[in-house]
């Protein structure tokens, strides 16, 4: 399966950023490409911008979320259809500064996933545990349930990517042991393959995110079951989102 190294720039990010895009599009060199599908979600106001620079390089755009309604009377939010239109093929859903800022529950996190495929994007559904519930031993049973709760009721490869974040690995510089993280991708692509059948579920990308950098991705990207990462922090600069693409291994 061909990696997927998305990075998520969160609110980060203005007109100025097109330049270090453009060291982004411009490093994604035929190597690249043969080794990995390169996405940045950078954030809305800057999608339209981003898709003129992309042009023919490679470079997929995605959004950080959507609304579950195609348009209507919702001041502020924005659409999956607007997304696509604004030249998104990738909506994050789910991400767990959305679920603690904006309270969404596994529910509203479904029908985002189901959002991104009426419009014709992929969602990138993210899942993941907090540092409590690890304490308290729980993170098989949350990933278990927050599955449950939000994967949409019909998916495939080309419509669906999981990202499973551990909350406290998200900007901390802390990441599980590879171990750990072999232990819950496996669950992820067992529930997957329950839910869809072997042959959508075991090609569905599951992508492990949380304090990638360049000197960890390597090791991360070799895991069993981990088909890429989504990047926050390193994904802001060119040089250490295009040494984490290079750390993909070859197909
Ligand atoms: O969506 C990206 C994640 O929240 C990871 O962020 P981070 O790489 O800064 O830890």
């Amino acid at each position: 399966m061909k990696p997927l190294i998305a990075g998520n720039w969160k609110m980060n990010g203005t007109a100025a950023s097109g330049r270090e895009f453009d060291l982004m599009t411009s490093g994604y060199d035929a190597d690249l490409q043969a080794r990995c599908d390169l996405l940045v979600c950078p954030p809305a106001t800057l999608l339209g911008a981003f898709r003129m620079r992309a042009g023919g390089t490679g470079v997929r755009l995605g959004g950080q979320d959507c609304h579950v309604k195609p348009c209507g009377a919702h001041t502020g939010d924005i659409s999956a259809e607007m997304l696509r239109d604004a030249g998104a093929e990738f909506v994050i859903v789910g991400h767990s500064e959305r679920r603690s800022d904006h309270g969404e529950s596994d529910p509203v996190v479904k029908a985002k996933a189901m959002a991104a495929r009426r419009a014709g994007l992929v969602a990138v559904l993210c899942i993941g545990e907090t540092a409590e519930e690890r304490r308290g031993g729980r993170t098989l049973a949350v990933i278990v349930d927050q599955l449950e709760g939000s994967l949409p009721d019909e998916a495939t490869p080309e419509t669906l990517v999981v990202a499973y974040e551990p909350v406290w690995a998200i900007g901390s510089g802390l990441t599980p042991t590879v171990d750990d993280v072999a232990e819950v991708h496996d669950l992820i692509r067992g529930k997957l393959v329950d839910r869809y059948g072997a042959a959508i579920g075991d090609r569905i990308r599951i992508l492990y995110g949380g304090s990638v950098k360049p000197s960890n991705a390597a090791e991360l990207l070799a895991v069993e079951n981990v088909d890429g990462a989504l990047v926050g922090g390193a994904s802001l600069t060119a040089a250490d989102f295009l040494a984490i693409a290079a750390a993909a291994p070859r197909g």
